[in-house]
């Protein structure tokens, strides 16, 4: 372990997205030469259609001869096809590369941010942004290859246009203009429906982890079954439904509206080439008409890709949202291949100064502070931790362990005070099994620590049970005492220099929670570790060198 002070990963951009265009461009960002590229060749089929466009126009004229309208033709059509094609293929490719790296940010993020804010998030919510929003990402990526070529052949018919007679040009825009604007308008109250439909989707989410993990609980309880199927889950997913359908009819209202706005400046010039015969040719009219009825194509492609760049755009934010939870170092600290390999120095003492932490008041709850404290633990020793339910002792073991960080006073490692950006580097002194502990089974190496792990497992009378076999556990399909002993026993195995229970013993039967005071504690200290033990059992306190009391989340006596 390098010393804290001396490894702070390197302070990032990524550390807090912004905005939901900061993160576009900042994911955008690294692969600008294919985006470049594909705008280029996007660029290049839309003028190729103009040009195509301009080649049929003089032929429907009957002006030019049969052979080089041939060679325009096809070389037009090929870059046309080269250009579009290309151009597709570019931004489907940045899409998917897009995706990935959303991907791999979210996880990053989720894996770094400090605990507390991801205790604030909520499992349902954290799960709702890795599915729906990643989803709905994936889902606008699939439609942007299609989108880039539908803009550029736009621009170009748009471009062609100009050419053609900027008078009517400018009457084209002008009506077009105001069907956007009213189109941009209308697609707002779109998107604030799919906002509320997303907003429904944590919800949802909710539901869900209730309907799995508390599966055997409404099995037994009728009343709750229905009116969860009812009241919660069906009403969640009907609203949202109604929410998107809402959306997509306002967005489909835009898009006609878009529409209508083209066959107006389509029945506009004919009404006005009607009436002013000699202002305006009719060979003129009769180009603007093909162009603008071609270009209904690719106008009515973007105007339907844009619900799906609406959901994008609130996935955005999400996920920037979940971004801004903030790292403890900078860029995927501690996720470098390789690190935290090395053996943990073990510190004299670590000593927590007139910490405290408070978890403020809200609609959650009243709030609770815990502190402010002083306490010193010491290489070697064994500490009791105990006290009502209630009083901060999980609370006090993530101060310990550096899960959550003072919002008063100091942690000192060897009198040296941790600061920000050495808590991950910190955490690595410890090993834990808390009360809610997630069952790791793999991670462990062959040869010796094989060896060690088949002495721990028949001494926890688990080797008829499971085994190690290729770095992991055969199974943990266990009873709940079990699954804890194994718990225990990969503890057993990190070998870090201090080693925390949080209520170890509470599913044991009275012959292991014996041995677990009697044997296993003896046995960690013996081999130099430092333990600490948050516990109820009143009988087996004598078994540590030092017992902590918490009463309301201040040291007693
Ligand atoms: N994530 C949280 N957000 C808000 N309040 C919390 C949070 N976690 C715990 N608390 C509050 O802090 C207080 C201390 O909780 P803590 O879990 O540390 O108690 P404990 O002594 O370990 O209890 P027990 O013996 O029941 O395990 C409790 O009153 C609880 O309501």
């Amino acid at each position: 372990m390098t010393a804290p002070g001396t490894a702070p990963a390197p302070a990032s951009s990524s550390a807090a997205a912004a905005s939901p265009l900061a993160l576009a461009l900042r994911l955008l960002r690294p692969f600008w030469r294919l985006v470049l590229l594909s705008t280029l060749m996007g660029t290049l089929g839309g003028i190729a259609t103009a040009l195509l466009l301009a080649v049929i126009n003089r032929a429907l004229r009957g002006e030019g001869d049969m052979v080089s309208f041939a060679w325009a033709f096809g070389g037009l059509c090929l870059a046309a096809l080269l250009g579009q094609g290309a151009a597709g293929l570019g931004s489907a490719i940045v899409g998917q590369k897009v995706v990935v790296a959303v991907r791999r940010e979210l996880v990053a993020h989720i894996l770094t941010a400090p605990i507390a804010r991801l205790e604030r998030l909520r499992v349902h919510r954290l799960m709702a942004t890795l599915g729906g929003d990643v989803d709905a990402l994936s889902g606008f990526s699939l439609v942007l290859s299609g989108l880039g070529v539908a803009v550029a052949i736009t621009c170009g018919c748009l471009g062609y246009l100009v050419l053609l007679s900027p008078p009517l040009f400018l009457v084209t825009l002008l009506v077009l203009g105001l069907g956007v604007g009213g189109h941009a308008r209308m697609r707002r109250l779109g998107q604030a429906r799919f906002a509320a439909a997303r907003a429904a989707e944590d919800d949802l989410q909710r539901h869900y982890r209730a309907i799995t993990e508390g599966a055997k609980e409404l099995r037994l309880n009728r009343p709750r079954r229905i009116r969860l199927f009812h009241a919660d889950l069906e009403a969640t997913i009907t609203r949202i439904a109604k929410l998107r359908l809402r959306g997509l009819g306002v967005f489909l209202g835009a898009n006609l509206f878009g529409s209508l706005a083209l066959f107006a400046v389509i029945g506009g010039i004919l009404l006005m080439t009607r009436a002013a015969p000699e202002a305006i040719g009719v060979e003129d009219v009769s180009g603007f008409v093909l162009v603008l009825l071609f270009m209904k194509g690719p106008m009515q492609q973007i105007l339907g890709a844009l619900p799906s760049l609406g959901r994008a755009q609130i996935a955005l934010r999400r996920i920037a949202e979940l971004g801004a939870a903030g790292q403890e170092g900078g860029d995927l600290p501690g996720l470098a291949p390789g690190m935290g390999e090395g053996a943990v120095p073990m510190p004299a003492e670590i000593t927590l100064e007139a910490v405290s932490y408070r978890f403020p008041e809200s609609a959650a709850g009243p709030g609770f502070t815990l502190g402010p404290l002083t306490l010193t633990l010491r290489r070697g020793e064994s500490v009791v931790i105990t006290g009502e339910n209630g009083c901060g002792k999980t609370t006090l073991i993530k101060l310990i362990l550096g899960l959550y960080q003072p919002t008063a006073g100091r942690v000192l490692l060897d009198g040296r005070p941790v600061r920000a950006g050495e808590w991950d580097e910190y955490r690595q002194l410890f090993s834990a099994v808390f009360a809610d502990y997630h069952l790791f089974d793999d991670g462990m190496a062959e040869g010796r620590q094989a060896a060690e792990a088949a002495r721990l497992l028949d001494a926890f009378d688990l080797a008829t049970k499971t085994a190690l076999k290729d770095g992991r556990f055969t199974t943990t399909d266990l009873s709940a005492g079990e699954r804890k002993r194994l718990a225990l026993i990969l503890l057993a195995l990190e070998g870090r220099p201090i080693v925390v229970f949080d209520e170890w013993a509470a599913e044991q039967d009275p012959g292991f929670r014996h041995r677990f005071y009697h044997t296993v504690l003896p046995d960690l200290k013996r081999q130099g570790r430092t333990v600490i033990v948050v516990s109820h059992d009143e009988g087996y306190f004598d078994c540590a060198d030092r017992r902590i009391v918490l009463k309301n989340g201040k040291l007693a006596g």
